[in-house]
């Protein structure tokens, strides 16, 4: 599909876009291709022909391992650092920004900015293998850009639990507490209820169906000032000496 870890977008002649995501460590997102998926979606956005979008990662383990830690552990100045995590906000902001609606499938395990993918689509559907994890308090860092949309999804009570206990959590509690709208018994099950349901959106009227979406997203107005502020939080966290130590551990496997 793109071994290289590249963002692809094909229109289907239902209306349909797909825009898949890949990268070789697990699907983790480097700045370079957060900036990629914004644009697809955008462009998906303005485009008269795209009534719904399907946003997807390739491969059938894990859906999104979030921020590459690679990428995180170089970073070496405020700036950089900011820019990091503001590239998880806006793609945050683009999902919700967006006109059409967004499906995303979770085939897999979700970490950190992976939820947050899920959490900002307007409907999700999962396997029931996808597990999911917010592992930032365990590298000394905090899921600060993608709370809001899990609060907003979850509700403070499952959203404190699992930022706070980085545990994995079972699909069965995901979709229990409103992150998952479906749990499908496999991969090639879900791709086709995925397919199916984003064929049925895309026979929306696009003026009502981004007028629905409007009307969801209530609330969240103020979500660009947050989240660019919550970025500079996160940006000085990764740069500390407790945060460095761990990114270091987790790639010698100490
Ligand atoms: C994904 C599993 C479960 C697979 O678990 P596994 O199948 O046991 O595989 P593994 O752990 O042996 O990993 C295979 C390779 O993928 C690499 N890898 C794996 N993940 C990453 C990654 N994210 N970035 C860069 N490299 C990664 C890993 O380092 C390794 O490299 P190798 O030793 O072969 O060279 C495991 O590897 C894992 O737990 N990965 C770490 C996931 C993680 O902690 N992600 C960071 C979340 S922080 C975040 O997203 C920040 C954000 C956006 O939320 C902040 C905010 O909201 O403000």
């Amino acid at each position: 599909m793109n071994p290289n870890g590249e963002i692809t977008s094909q229109l289907q002649p239902n209306g349909v876009r797909q825009i898949t995501f890949g990268h070789p460590a697990h699907n983790s997102f480097p700045s370079s291709q957060l900036k990629a998926a914004v644009a697809a979606i955008d462009t998906a956005g303005d485009d008269p022909e795209t009534s719904c979008i399907v946003f997807r990662s390739q491969g059938d383990r894990t859906f999104c391992a979030g921020a590459n830690l690679d990428e995180l552990l170089a970073i070496d100045n405020p700036a950089q650092a900011k820019e990091f995590f503001l590239g998880f906000a806006r793609l945050i902001l683009a999902m919700k920004n967006c006109p059409k609606p967004i499906v995303v499938a979770v085939q897999g395990k979700a970490i950190g900015g992976g939820v947050g993918i899920a959490a900002a689509a307007d409907y999700c559907l999962a396997t029931e293998a996808a597990a999911i994890k917010l592992s930032e308090l365990s590298i000394a860092i905090g899921p600060f850009v993608i709370l809001p949309a899990l609060v907003r999804k979850m509700g403070v009570a499952a959203a404190s639990e699992m930022s706070l206990d980085t545990e994995w959590h079972s699909a069965k509690w995901a979709h229990q507490n409103g992150l998952y709208q479906r749990l499908l018994p496999d991969v090639k099950s879900l791709h086709q209820a995925t397919d199916e349901l984003a064929g049925k959106l895309a026979g929306h009227s696009q003026l009502a169906a981004a007028k629905l979406k409007e009307t969801l997203w209530f609330g969240t107005e103020h979500w660009p000032q947050v989240l660019d502020e919550r970025a500079e939080v996160s940006g000085g966290l990764v740069l500390s000496a407790p945060a460095k130590a761990a990114l270091a551990r987790f790639k010698t496997k100490d």
